[in-house]
């Protein structure tokens, strides 16, 4: 199968610092990919890049080989993101702040239930944003990014502030994503759930990939101190 996301040389500049060194990576249909590394390693960098956020210094990225640099629209209409902080609007419901976002890519009503469903906020969705805890504000960003069905799932930390049962749940929507073809790709440092969902696991310090491992799911307790172990040495 070929890659659905393709990343060749991407790297950034910010003035004088690099944030990001080049860096290249492939990620076919269904398969996830799981960044980890240090505060300051470059992941939500690349996250950004990927989801059209930030433009690279260099490099190219593909999605089903539209090139972001070449198509931004189709590029951006292929993928769902859900940052790693909450800027947006506070005062709209949940159900509101869905459809909002919903309404630029053609999500019905009816997938905007389902999804409020999945999220849990059944009982919160005339609530407004503000008055929702951290966890359910993780909770409608993730809904928010997945809600269109994209092609490519971009998430930047998106267990933080998630309870034990909300990360379970997480862990099973992603499965279930990657099942359905879904490609995923998301920065933690919660490596059982990298153990749990991630194809490839990637290492990054200081702007630089240094170690790529590829999950067989045979053993997660084991790929996790596997990975644990590593965290540690990088
Ligand atoms: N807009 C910017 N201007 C200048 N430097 C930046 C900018 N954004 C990020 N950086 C720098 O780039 C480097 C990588 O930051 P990045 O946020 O990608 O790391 P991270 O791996 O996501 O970290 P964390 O785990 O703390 O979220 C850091 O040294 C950061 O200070």
């Amino acid at each position: 199968m070929n890659s659905l996301l393709a990343i060749e040389e991407i790297s950034k500049t910010f003035k004088k610092k690099t944030a990001l060194y080049p860096i290249s990576l492939q990620a076919k249909e269904g398969e996830c990919i799981v960044l980890t590394g240090g505060n300051g390693a470059g992941k939500s960098t690349l996250l950004h890049i990927i989801a059209g956020i930030s433009v690279p210094s260099t490099g190219t990225v593909k999605i089903n080989s539209i090139d972001f640099l070449k198509d931004r629209k189709k590029y951006v209409s292929k993928i769902g993101y859900m940052p790693d902080e909450f800027y947006a609007q506070q005062s709209l419901t949940v159900k509101e702040f869905l459809q909002f976002y919903g309404s630029f890519r053609n999500v019905s009503n009816e997938r905007i239930d389902e999804v409020i469903e999945l999220i849990g906020l059944e009982e919160k969705r005339n609530e407004e944003v503000k008055h929702l805890s951290k966890g359910m504000r993780q909770r409608l960003l993730f809904g928010q990014a997945i809600c269109a069905n994209p092609s490519v799932l971009i998430m930047d930390e998106p267990t933080n502030g998630l309870d034990p049962y909300w990360i379970n749940q997480f862990v099973d929507l992603i499965k279930q994503m990657k099942k359905k073809g879904t490609t995923v790709i998301f920065s933690t440092h919660m490596m059982d759930v990298a153990a749990e969902v991630g194809d490839q696991i990637l290492f990054m310090e200081n702007g630089k990939l240094v170690k790529t491992l590829q999950n067989d799911f045979s053993d997660p307790a084991s790929f996790t101190f596997e990975l644990l172990h590593l965290y540690r040495k990088v």
